[in-house]
């Protein structure tokens, strides 16, 4: 006789009530709220989880030491001398946070026109590397390719007659990565948008040996208003002049930004990245479908901005907007996010146990 599993149809119905009819009760067999009834069923049903493996910690550097520097439009967030991104790297290490990512305030005199301080082996960025990987070599460190932290224009690459330059640029961006590769980055993150980087800092690595080192490519990145907040952390948002639409990505296209993605992965990019983010879940979940690739989303400044603001005017329960928005991540099929509020959302995971 077949193994029946599943109890008679006649007891389905048997509930623990007092088996008396509610009274108005409508005719529904399917009730969904009976998934949510408690915590524990909640759980049970859930199907995405953040976790602290999803968090990418972006730090900014400041010449100095033992300085911490507040940011007016990023309340939270501080610019770190080197020796206190160092103290940061040990708490994403006690945190369980994978990966940090670090960006430089240059100071304004070492700010010229074709961004030379970029390829410097002994700027603030290859320092921190340095320092960071030295005492913690078990943290990933994740390095920007651009050239906007450097130039006196505030632009990612090398501009004549009021033009960005695509090769010649692409050209320095290789010296870019190569310096910061030398001094022990784990991942290098070309967000410049030129044409071609991807497979021209590939072959650089490659030629000089340095095989291991992962492309984490901005793939897709928009010219995006969500950026404000950033440029005033590492100093540029005063001195920007114009936009970075010739180079960055038009925020009406989707299609386009699939092409992006299978240029980046068919030049070497071992991950790939959406950013802006939250406005761009589709593109998150448009790029993890068709392609597969580890993908990440950057919550970029003015995101995190807008939660924190809202959240110091009582307007939004800070933690919770925080939470649900790095899920949301998750849902759109993200492998991870590259988000200022990493640090304290891996405090709250760590703290639920
Ligand atoms: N290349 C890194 C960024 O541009 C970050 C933007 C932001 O956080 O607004
Ligand atoms: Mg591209």
């Amino acid at each position: 006789m077949a193994i029946k599993y599943g109890r008679p149809i006649e007891l389905r119905e048997v509930a623990r009530g007092t088996g008396a009819a509610v009274p108005h009760a409508l005719d529904l067999t399917v009730r969904p709220r009976r998934n949510r009834k408690a915590e524990w069923a909640r759980r049970m049903v859930r199907e995405n989880v953040l976790t602290t493996d999803d968090l990418i910690w972006p730090l900014f550097l400041i010449d100095g030491n033992n300085k911490r520097e507040t940011i007016a439009s990023m309340p939270g967030v501080e610019r770190l001398s080197v020796d206190q991104a160092v103290r940061e790297a040990e708490r994403a290490m006690k945190l369980t946070i994978p990966c940090l990512a670090l960006f430089p305030y240059t100071d304004p005199s070492l700010r010229d026109e074709e961004g030379s301080e970029a390829t410097n082996p002994n700027n603030l960025v290859c320092q921190a590397v340095r320092a960071i990987k030295k005492e913690f070599p078990e943290i990933g460190v994740l390095c920007d390719v651009a050239l906007d932290p450097f130039t006196s224009h505030g632009h990612d690459g090398l501009i004549s007659d009021g033009k960005i330059l695509n090769d010649e640029t692409v050209a320095v961006l290789v010296r870019q990565a190569l310096v910061q590769a030398e001094a022990g980055c784990d991942i290098i993150a070309p967000s410049d948008m030129m044409d071609g980087r991807v497979a021209a800092i590939r072959e650089g690595l490659d030629n000089t040996g340095l095989l291991d080192v992962q492309i984490m490519a901005y793939a897709a990145k928009y010219a995006s208003a969500f950026y404000g907040p950033f440029r005033d952390a590492i100093g540029s948002a005063k001195t920007l002049t114009g936009d970075k639409r010739t180079y960055q990505m038009d925020s009406a296209n989707t299609d386009e930004a699939l092409r992006e993605v299978e240029l980046d992965i068919s030049e070497g990019a071992d991950m790939v990245m959406v950013k802006p983010g939250m406005p761009y879940l589709d593109v998150v979940r448009r790029v993890k479908d068709t392609f597969a690739m580890p993908t990440f989303a950057y919550q970029v400044s003015g995101e995190y901005a807008m939660i924190a603001a809202a959240a110091n005017n009582g307007w939004l329960d800070g933690e919770r907007a925080m939470m649900e928005s790095l899920l949301a991540f998750k849902r759109a099929g993200a492998d991870g996010v590259l988000s200022y509020f990493a640090p304290k959302a891996a405090e709250k995971l760590r703290a639920q146990g």
